[in-house]
């Protein structure tokens, strides 16, 4: 039997990382992976997803701008955007698988195997795997990471056939453009999709959720943004309302809605997009003699280990923030945690994230609707995208930005949000001195690069020192500088 120090199940981004990382400690390690290098990270997940926004956002602005060039609208190539997303995901699961082969050759060699095949645990130690041409075999290991991801939520009452009801799974397999499509799930990536959708103007958006707004942990002034977009740009958001029946009929969608004051209405759609959240894998990953602690939502480890201590779980597949950055910084962890002895604990507190959105929205800490949940009192400054010189060079002042403080004197950074343009490259400061528990004075003093976003967000900060060369008093309505405390808001005066 082959023996390993460690074993990996799944190649998506977080068994990757944490792959990679053990080869750092020169250890023996397989990683194994029954799909597609890459994971949800790259097909049916974060960059196909993303290669479709960027494609909407280009079509939708190069729309926009005919008007300067007196010209007609084009239609739009539907195959040809699909093909360009098949070549966007080839390119990433080509470099990862290549990189895979390259690691033979270098240094490294002897170290690193990958295996094709679907992983089970047979014991603490024992790994076995499945492949239909391959056949089955067993591995011995000291250490095993579980890095299997997850998968869309069905709704049992919902006909999802991948077909004419879709998850993210088969949303990028359609022929052309539908005509229309409902989208259950307000939640990101039901958003992101609508926002993808309605971009390309071929596809009228029903947008339908739960709860009574889309986004529901979001702060309400972001999606107050969002929702005008979206309804601009034509989507029909179902407010009030619950979804009662949903049926495919003459290779349409039919769906009922019951609202509030208990009327009814039916709709008719070409498609549909079910994205109610995502399901942890771990179904039948182990034999019944290994007793891996789980919940409801995943795994529960503690800083990634779980409760069988030569068994780690990263990723998706535990009970915590399902993203790409999350996986892999838990990946490398675990592997750390393993092999060495890290400084410290996981720190979730300065995750950055993206919402691929019309504008997009980036955060990172506490956003308010999470700081009052908590009970958290701050001191809250907003800064309108309108007083920066670099949004209105590009014509464009739609946005804010919003950073949150303690309410003491020392002002630490509890969490930003920016809502425009370039919103994702102006966070990585503030993220920087959070995971560095620093005051606000650093970003105060930085020479920033002129015109740049990241100069609101040095005004953002000067305001709450009363330095700001903007001062919120007159310019009301753009600026804002207030504390909020048991449950109101007051403005700060110096
Ligand atoms: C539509 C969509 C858009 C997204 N956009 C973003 C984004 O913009 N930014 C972001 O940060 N995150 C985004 N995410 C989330 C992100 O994709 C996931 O958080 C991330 O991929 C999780 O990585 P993972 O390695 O834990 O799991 P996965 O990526 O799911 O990878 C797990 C791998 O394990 C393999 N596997 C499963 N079981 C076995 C087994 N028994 N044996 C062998 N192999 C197995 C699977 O085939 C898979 O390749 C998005 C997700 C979706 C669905
Ligand atoms: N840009 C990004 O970083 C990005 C993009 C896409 C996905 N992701 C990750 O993928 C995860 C999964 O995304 P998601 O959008 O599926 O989950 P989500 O939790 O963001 O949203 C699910 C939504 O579905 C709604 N919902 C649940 N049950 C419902 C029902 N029966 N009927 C109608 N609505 C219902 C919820 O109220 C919620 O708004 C996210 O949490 C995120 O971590 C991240």
């Amino acid at each position: 039997m082959e023996k390993y120090d460690l074993v990996v199940i799944g190649a998506g981004p977080s068994g990757y990382a944490a792959a990679m990382r053990a080869l750092d400690f020169k250890k023996k390690v397989l990683l194994i992976e029954k799909n597609n290098v890459g994971g949800a990270g790259v097909t049916n997940g974060a960059l196909s997803s993303k290669t479709w926004w960027e494609l909407s956002r280009e079509t939708a602005s190069f729309r926009k701008n005919l008007r300067r060039f007196n010209l007609e609208v084009p239609s739009i190539n539907y195959k040809e955007i699909q093909a360009e997303v098949g070549r966007a995901v080839a390119e990433r699961t080509d470099m990862l698988e290549e990189h895979l082969r390259l690691i033979h050759d270098s240094h490294y060699a002897g170290l690193l195997s990958f295996k094709k095949g679907v992983a089970r645990l047979l014991s603490q130690h024992e790994v076995e795997i499945s492949h239909p041409v391959l056949g089955r075999e067993v591995v011995w290991t000291e250490n095993i990471i579980l890095a299997t991801g997850s998968r869309p939520r069905y709704l049992p009452e919902l006909p999802i056939d991948e077909k004419y009801v879709m998850t993210s799974d088969g949303v990028e397999t359609m022929d052309d453009f539908p005509e229309s499509m409902v989208i259950v799930g307000a939640g990101v990536i039901g958003c992101e999709y609508a926002t993808i959708f309605s971009g390309f103007g071929q596809t009228k958006v029903h947008l339908i959720d739960k709860g009574d707004r889309i986004l529901p942990f979001e702060d309400e002034d972001i999606v107050r943004v969002i929702e005008r977009n979206m309804e601009n740009s034509g989507v029909l958001i179902h407010r009030n309302s619950r979804l009662v029946r949903m049926e495919v009929k003459h290779e349409r969608v039919e769906y009922e809605l019951e609202y509030d004051d208990g009327s009814k209405a039916v709709f008719n759609v070409a498609r549909a997009l079910v994205a109610v959240g995502r399901m942890p894998n771990y179904e039948d990953l182990w034999d019944s003699g290994v007793n891996i602690t789980i919940s409801k939502r995943g795994i529960e480890d503690n800083d990634t280990q779980t409760n069988i201590s030569n068994i780690y779980a990263v990723g998706d597949i535990t009970a915590d923030i399902s993203l790409v950055n999350v996986g892999e910084l838990e990946g490398r962890y675990a592997v750390e945690k393993i092999f060495g002895s890290p400084d410290r604990k996981l720190l979730y507190e300065n995750i950055s994230t993206i919402m691929f959105l019309n504008p997009e929205v980036a955060g990172v800490g506490l956003n308010e609707t999470q700081a009052r949940e908590r009970g958290i009192d701050y001191k809250v400054v907003t800064l309108d995208y309108s007083c920066i010189p670099r949004a209105i060079a590009k014509r464009n002042t739609q946005g804010f930005i919003k950073l949150l403080v303690t309410h003491d004197d020392d002002m630490k950074i509890l969490g930003m949000k920016v809502i425009g343009n370039q919103a994702s490259s102006a966070i990585q400061a503030v993220a920087l001195l959070i995971s560095m528990d620093k005051g606000i004075e650093e970003l105060a003093e930085c020479v920033h690069p002129h015109p740049s976003i990241t100069e609101g967000i040095q005004e953002c900060v000067r305001m709450l020192l009363n330095k700001s060369l903007f001062k919120p008093d007159a310019l009301k309505g753009r600026l804002s500088c207030r504390t909020y405390s048991a449950g109101v808001y007051a403005d700060i005066r110096f």
